[in-house]
């Protein structure tokens, strides 16, 4: 792994301080080696790559070839390097340090020399991470240690004596900054965390912020070829659809030595399919439960995408991703007032994340997924529901997880299960759940249940349902002993009415607390009866109770 990584430090120096045309340095070749065969999980994809379009012109469509000057466009970062406080000391320093060939070489050597730079530690990030954040800080701050420096330098540039006094520590930072690309001025690279068909996936960490990404570069330089449009819908995508919990976030992309460079959220519980693999190594299947919740988060995950006018078209589960949060919510932005009132205990959120076969739904222009999870309709060229064949795509999902075998690519098995034949499974699910599967894979994509509709399923809010009247039984039994109470205040106050001899206060029974006063009434926490309106009781009233 190490030697990996700093292979791909070594193959990112000066990628950005290049001149146009001098960047022969990394060639597609160089990164294909670098990604070894045997790091690659790739999954087999579709035998029919095909691209087609229905249509008119729109935001997302790539007409192709798209020139290299669009993608080109997406260079944010021309200067080496941000923040701004580097781009200014690396220019000032540009301007005192005399370039020549020589120096550029040293200057690439030291930089080489210099491993983990520094990084900040972000003190509103949850513990854990912080904790990994000040050990890198640490290491880095120890390899920064300028007897270190100036060891390793003396050790390597016996030929650069001249050139010495131009990297004295106090202005290294600033030359490292200004020689090396984005990626490795903004980030510190922890591990390589996956390889796809686009391209290899890094952790990483912020320097500045000090949190963790996942950073997405696109395995073969991209001018021209069919990635570019992968590439760029998977941009396109992520910046169109903004936040929602149940979608990997996007943070930014540029392009690097003619590679994509994306910048995602980093999900720290990898995705479902390390999951289902994981799960069936100790020998456990997901519960039913389980499955429901998994199958409810990605159904709100695509309720979203799916009415931001676009379909995925790669659901599967190594495109979902999981964060482990302790105690949070699966309610949130994007989501209507009746999912925000699902406030559930889960630790596991799912994301649909790998946006690159996304397209819209008006008018789409459609790269097949996986054949493993392809809908037979578009397989046939029929696009007029594309959103019912994610949803297809999300019940072969859900089988996986439920313990399923490895699918068909094609073949008598792959046209049995789209004939609704589901697969044998090693456990037995309840009869509701098991029927709402089979729906999720009827050969009639009509047939099929929307994402909305399934956000909303009874046997997915089921577990909510039963909360929600768990929490009206508590809330009513507060209520009777609120009016069990008022009614014998209000028996004595008429007693006591009844008989003017007796005090005109009203006598209390022992171990009753002082009357009518609201305030000192258990009160409900929630609402009991009509939505966000608090039930008011009038018990002052004469008639009341009688
Ligand atoms: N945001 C993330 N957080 C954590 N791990 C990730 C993230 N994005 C990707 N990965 C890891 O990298 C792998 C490949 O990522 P991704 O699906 O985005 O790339 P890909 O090249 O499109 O792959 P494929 O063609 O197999 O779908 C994932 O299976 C996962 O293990
Ligand atoms: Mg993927």
């Amino acid at each position: 792994m190490e030697t990996l990584f700093d292979g791909i430090n070594q193959r990112l120096e000066f990628s950005s301080c290049e001149e146009e045309g001098n960047s022969s340095d990394t060639t597609s070749d160089d990164f294909a080696s670098i990604c070894s065969p045997s790091l690659a999980c790739r999954t087999p994809k579709v035998q029919r790559h095909r691209s087609r379009s229905n249509t008119l012109a729109s935001p997302l469509r790539c007409t192709s070839p798209i020139p290299y000057a669009s993608w080109k466009k997406l260079r944010l970062c021309e200067s080496p390097s941000t923040p701004k406080s580097l781009l200014s000391k690396s220019s000032q320093l540009y301007s005192n340090i005399k370039i020549n060939h020589r120096t550029v070489r040293f200057a690439s050597a030291a930089a080489n020399l210099i491993q983990a730079p520094s990084v900040n530690v972000n003190p509103f990030t949850p513990d854990t991470v912080r904790r990994k954040s000040e050990l890198l800080w640490r290491q880095s701050s120890r390899s920064d240690d300028d007897e270190d420096y100036g060891h390793r330098l003396k050790h390597s540039l016996t030929s650069s004596e001249e050139d010495d006094e131009a990297f004295l520590p106090p202005k290294r930072r600033a030359v490292q900054a200004f020689m090396l690309s984005r990626y490795e001025s903004e980030f510190l690279e922890m591990e390589c965390i996956g390889v796809g068909e686009f391209g290899a996936v890094y952790k990483c960490v912020n320097r500045l912020d000090g949190c963790l990404y996942a950073i997405k570069r696109s395995r073969r330089p991209l001018a021209g070829s069919a990635n570019e449009q992968l590439a760029l819908k998977e941009v396109y995508a992520h910046s169109v659809l903004g936040h929602h919990p149940h979608v990997v976030r996007y943070y930014s992309a540029w392009a690097e030595d003619d590679h994509m460079i994306i910048q995602n959220e980093y999900c720290d519980g990898g995705s479902l399919s390390d999951a289902i693999v994981k799960k069936e190594a100790q020998g456990v299947l997901f519960t039913e439960a389980e499955l429901k919740d998994l199958l409810l988060q990605v159904a709100l995950g695509l309720k979203y995408i799916h009415s931001s006018g676009l379909v995925h078209l790669d659901i599967k589960p190594s495109n979902i991703f999981i964060c482990q949060q302790p105690g949070t919510s699966t309610g949130g932005e994007g989501e209507s007032e009746e999912e925000d009132d699902e406030s559930t205990s889960t630790t596991v959120i799912y994301k649909i994340g790998d946006l690159g076969h996304v397209t819209l739904i008006a008018s789409p222009q459609v790269e097949e997924g996986d054949s493993r999870f392809l809908a037979k309709e578009v397989l046939h060229e029929n696009y007029l529901h594309l959103p019912k064949a994610d949803i297809f795509a999300l019940g072969l999902t859900v089988l996986l997880a439920a313990g399923a075998p490895p699918l068909p690519q094609n073949g008598d098995e792959w046209h049995s299960l789209r004939e609704g034949h589901l697969p044998k499974l090693p456990q037995e699910l309840s009869p509701p759940f098991r029927s709402l599967l089979q729906s999720l894979l009827d050969s009639d994509p009509t047939r099929r249940p929307s994402a909305r509709e399934l956000c909303k399923h009874t046997v997915l809010r089921e577990k909510r349902t039963e909360r929600l009247a768990a929490q009206l039984r508590r809330e009513l039994n507060v209520e009777k002993l609120r009016t069990a109470m008022l009614e014998k205040e209000l028996q004595e106050a008429r007693q006591a009415a009844l008989s003017p001899k007796q005090n005109l206060s009203p006598r209390l029974s022992p171990g009753l607390k002082p009357p009518a006063k609201m305030g000192s009434l258990p009160r409900t926490g929630r609402r009991l009866v009509g939505r966000k309106t608090e039930r008011s009781l009038s018990f002052g009233t004469p008639g009341y109770g009688v």
